[in-house]
């Protein structure tokens, strides 16, 4: 398609996606990149760096990544014009091209535009956001084994609380809605029912099922001993009650799982591998201190939006931080891949922070593309510089001995040792 702003390189090709969602990769795949907001133009050049010089390590000339640039948030305004945060054509592109990676982008908190990062999940139905968490040997942690901490999760991508329905106090809906609730549907549990805002949360049996089917896959595919549901059910029975009991549905049906003495636990054989899975659930809560008591019983995590967004950050936490911490949006036949922190405001524009959440998010990326030698490389770069005690401020803070680098350097570290 012909863009408006959007520079297509004459010189890549396009991944394409088969109907089994398997990809056809070229040798000179354009992916497209968001920059992102505040230490996204610090973070996204040294994610670019460390990817290049992986794959030519890799491959020699025989491939390369042909980047092609497109534009959210306050870029795009620049580009566009004022108002212009998410242009149709950057949906279109990211559409189009299959397999794209983003930086950070800036939601304010209370008024102004709602996420960007949330609606493009949305728009393109990215539904499984996957973060896997694990410890680099070497890297600070505020607990005493952070190698027991070994876990992905999944978390639902397009419903929730997260969707972002809702309406401010004393607002002409929230008042219609408050009394619908109370005159219609015999609600009388609105502590106050002046000046409350109000929101709703949407969760279904669609959204549930494709996201705890992809848990389980990935635990089939990677011989992982257990796939755990966590829910705040007691509390929030028909949403987060609902998710967990789907999730168990889905594992019987479609997985033959087996209720384990008598249930609500359930295992299933792994058919590739002949070894048990067990599908179990914990109420989020609990889950949020057992991470920290006795993290090594967890392995894949299947959660609703927001538990995801909190338990995201949480595991981070264990193994060094959101500084390093990886991710990938997934939907039907589109990918795209992100860090887990944000646009970290105080340090944009200082080549200070840890580049790390989007160089192993550009791991995933690569991996997702069959193309595992230049991902194995990055794992091994960062790694060895880990282990050579050259990191950014957030772990050289806590880390004696260490020497000091910026985000850039950082990433040179890990071309060296790769
Ligand atoms: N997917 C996305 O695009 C996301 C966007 N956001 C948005 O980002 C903005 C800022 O959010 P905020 O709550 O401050 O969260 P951030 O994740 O941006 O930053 C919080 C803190 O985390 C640490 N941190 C974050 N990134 C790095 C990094 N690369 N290297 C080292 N340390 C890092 C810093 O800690 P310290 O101060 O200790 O050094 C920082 O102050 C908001 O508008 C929010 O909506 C938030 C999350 C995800
Ligand atoms: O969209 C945002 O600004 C925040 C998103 C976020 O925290 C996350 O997805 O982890
Ligand atoms: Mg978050």
């Amino acid at each position: 398609m012909a863009y408006q702003k959007i520079t297509v390189p004459a010189d890549g090709d396009k991944i394409t996606v088969n109907a089994d969602l398997s990809l056809n990769v070229p040798n000179h795949p354009i992916i497209p990149f968001i920059e992102g907001d505040g230490i996204g133009a610090d973070v996204t050049p040294a994610m670019k760096r460390v990817v290049d010089a992986a794959v030519e390590k890799s491959y020699g000339n025989n491939r390369s990544i042909v980047w092609m640039e497109v534009y959210t948030g306050e870029k795009a305004t620049k580009v566009y014009g004022p108002d212009v945060w998410m242009p149709e054509e950057t949906l279109e592109a990211l559409r189009e091209y299959s397999v794209s990676i983003k930086g950070p982008l800036t939601t304010p908190v209370g008024g102004g535009i709602r996420s960007l990062n949330v609606a493009l999940r949305q728009e393109l139905d990215l539904y499984a956001c996957i973060r896997p968490v694990r410890w680099f040997k070497g890297v600070p942690s505020p607990v005493t084994a952070p190698e027991k901490t070994d876990m992905v999760i999944f978390r639902e991508n397009s419903e929730d609380i997260y969707a972002g329905i809702e309406w401010q106090a004393d607002s002409e809906e929230a008042k219609k809605l408050i009394t619908f609730l109370k005159e219609e549907m015999g609600v009388t549990k609105i502590r106050f029912d002046e000046g409350c805002g109000i929101g709703i949360k949407p969760v279904s049996k669609e959204g549930t099922q494709r996201l705890v089917r992809k848990a389980i896959q990935h635990a089939i595919d990677n011989d992982l001993p257990s796939v755990t549901l966590v829910h705040k059910g007691n509390i929030m029975k028909f949403t987060e009650g609902a998710f967990k009991d789907w999730g168990y549905e889905l594992a019987a049906e479609r997985f033959g799982a087996e209720p384990l003495d008598g249930g609500p636990w359930h295992k299933l054989v792994n058919p590739k591998t002949g070894n048990e899975i067990i599908i179990k659930d914990v109420i989020a809560d609990a889950f949020l201190q057992q991470i920290l008591m006795r993290p090594d019983e967890y392995s894949v995590i299947a959660t609703l939006n927001l538990n995801g967004d909190y338990i995201s950050d949480a595991l981070a936490a264990e193994v060094g931080g959101i500084g390093i911490a990886p991710g990938a949006n997934i939907g039907g036949s589109v990918a795209v891949f992100e860090a887990t922190h944000g646009t970290a405001p105080k340090y944009a524009g200082q080549d200070k922070v840890n580049p790390g959440s989007l160089i192993l998010s550009a791991e995933m990326m690569l991996r997702h593309m069959g193309w595992t030698e230049a991902a194995d490389l990055i794992i091994k770069g960062m790694e060895g510089a880990i282990e050579a005690k050259t990191v950014t401020y957030d772990f050289e803070r806590l880390m004696p001995d260490a020497t000091l680098l910026k985000c850039s350097e950082f990433a040179e570290a890990i071309v060296e040792n790769m």
